[in-house]
């Protein structure tokens, strides 16, 4: 089954971008490290998910591109076409000449009804391409105008659109400080937005990720660029193809639905975060070695502790014994709803993740055999002998989420800025449903 991405604003675009190439330079790469017959596998099913044919040979991807202005999205088409080994559809696009200036109410109320027909006709045609068509793969932040508002917009219209296709949004959390004062009202609006409309939200927080590329790939002037590299390294690990538990020797056909069965039992609780292992700069790759006793053991630790890098983990924190109510919980564990690991490259088949499967990682409400799932594939990944991705649905982002809505609030009680939403027509009202949605979700994770 095919996967359908929409990259929405500057980030999405530019993450989009980077998620294509790491996809395309994994599959083109020479160090597969398996046979032949399962690295062609991996080959065509990766190629179904991602990319469709054109008669030159060279991939296209099956992506929409969205944005207010067209500055990156030239960049972004230019960039993928210089590459030679894929591009983007040059008619799968849609900009205009001036951005949602940082405010959601702008991109979700005027630009997302204006444009809303047009958009939805290049998301039509890009799903009429595909044999099968999986669902769809949103990519935005939430803290600017138009991947958050219009993001959020277009995430409704492929609901009511598509009923069926799951939908699972990709969101970049922003830097905790220094970005637009409204950030926080713009990431409340969105989160309530698309916990509505989508099937999983993923996300990213630019803080985490700005620490990797610091402490774990050594670099020194971090951009944006540098940034998106590591998101889309930890995303092609999650959808590069890999085995399911039951599902024979073939590649997954259907990796969002197999996602969402194995992380989102529940539609309250759609959370979901990523962790992977080992992180390194590629130079060091060849001098190092690992065992998958030793990645898995830190995997768990980082998943229990809340870790979201292998660097500075708190080995102190241990899971309740016997398991127990969220109440009597020792302080800082991380409490879980459904955790998916993802294993790639040499001796898959032996590793033993019985440690994964221990009840008291779990909500007491669910049987930990179905909380649990694993998918492998012999095929390494991305230039990484052995490597271990985690997605987890778990209290991880309720510190987060709980400061984000705590600093919305504390602005919206003293009234600030809300004129300037209030004039693209979002009401006092429309605020206190998102954060009564919001204190919901808060609340459910808590009591975990
Ligand atoms: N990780 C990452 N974050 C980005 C990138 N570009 C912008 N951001 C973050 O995205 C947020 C701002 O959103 P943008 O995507 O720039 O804004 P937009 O959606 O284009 O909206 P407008 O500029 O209002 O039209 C901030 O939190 C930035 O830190 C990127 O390439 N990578």
């Amino acid at each position: 089954m095919s996967i359908v991405t929409v990259q929405l604003g500057q980030c999405g675009n530019q993450i989009g971008h980077e998620v294509f190439n790491t996809l395309c330079s994994d599959i083109c790469g020479t160090h597969g490290l398996c046979s032949k017959k399962e690295n062609e596998s991996y080959h065509d099913s990766c190629k179904e998910r991602f990319f469709c044919e054109e008669e030159s040979g060279v991939p296209v991807a099956r992506a929409v591109l969205v944005d207010m202005e067209p500055k990156v999205i030239s960049q972004t088409l230019s960039m993928a076409a210089r590459s030679g080994h894929w591009k983007y559809n040059s008619q799968a696009h849609f900009c205009q000449k001036q951005g949602s200036g940082n405010n959601w109410a702008n991109g979700y109320s005027v630009h997302g009804p204006r444009h809303k027909e047009a958009i939805m006709n290049l998301v039509q045609k890009e799903a009429e391409k595909c044999d099968r068509l999986g669902g769809f793969f949103t990519i935005m932040s939430m803290a600017g105008g138009t991947g958050s508002g219009l993001g959020a917009f277009v995430t409704q219209c492929l609901r009511d659109a598509f009923p069926t296709s799951f939908i699972l949004n990709h969101v970049i959390w922003p830097y905790g400080t220094g970005e637009v004062i409204v950030q926080n009202y713009n990431s409340v609006l969105t989160l309530s937005h698309l916990y509505q409309s989508s099937d999983a939200l993923l996300v990213h927080e630019n803080d985490v990720i700005h620490k990797i590329c610091a402490q774990l790939m050594n670099i020194k002037q971090i951009s944006f660029r540098d940034v998106n590299q590591v998101i889309a390294h930890q995303l092609g690990s999650v959808f590069q193809p890999a085995h399911t538990a039951g599902g024979g020797s073939g590649y997954s056909r259907n990796p969002l639905g197999d996602l969402m069965e194995a992380l989102v039992p529940h539609p309250e609780f759609k959370m979901l975060g990523l962790r992977n292992i080992p992180q390194m700069p590629e130079n060091s790759l060849a001098y190092s070695t690992f065992s998958w006793p030793g990645l898995i053991k830190h995997l768990r630790q980082m998943l229990i502790a809340n870790a979201k890098m292998e660097e500075g983990i708190d080995w102190q924190v241990r899971p309740p014994h016997p398991p127990m109510p969220s109440t009597n919980k020792p302080l800082h564990f991380n409490t879980s709803i459904a955790n998916l690991v993802i294993l790639r490259g040499k001796d898959v088949h032996a590793v033993d993740l019985g440690s994964f499967q221990d009840p008291s990682l779990y909500t007491s409400w669910l049987n930990p055999q179905d909380a649990f799932n694993a998918w492998k594939t012999p095929r390494a990944f991305n230039k990484y002998e052995k490597s271990a991705a985690l997605v987890s649905n778990s209290q991880f982002l309720l510190k987060p989420l709980d400061s984000i809505v705590g600093k919305a609030w504390n602005m919206f009680a003293s009234k600030a800025y809300i004129h300037q939403y209030t004039k693209f027509g979002i009401q006092e009202e429309d605020f206190l449903d998102c954060f009564t949605t919001l204190e919901q979700v808060i609340s459910s994770y808590t009591n975990l």
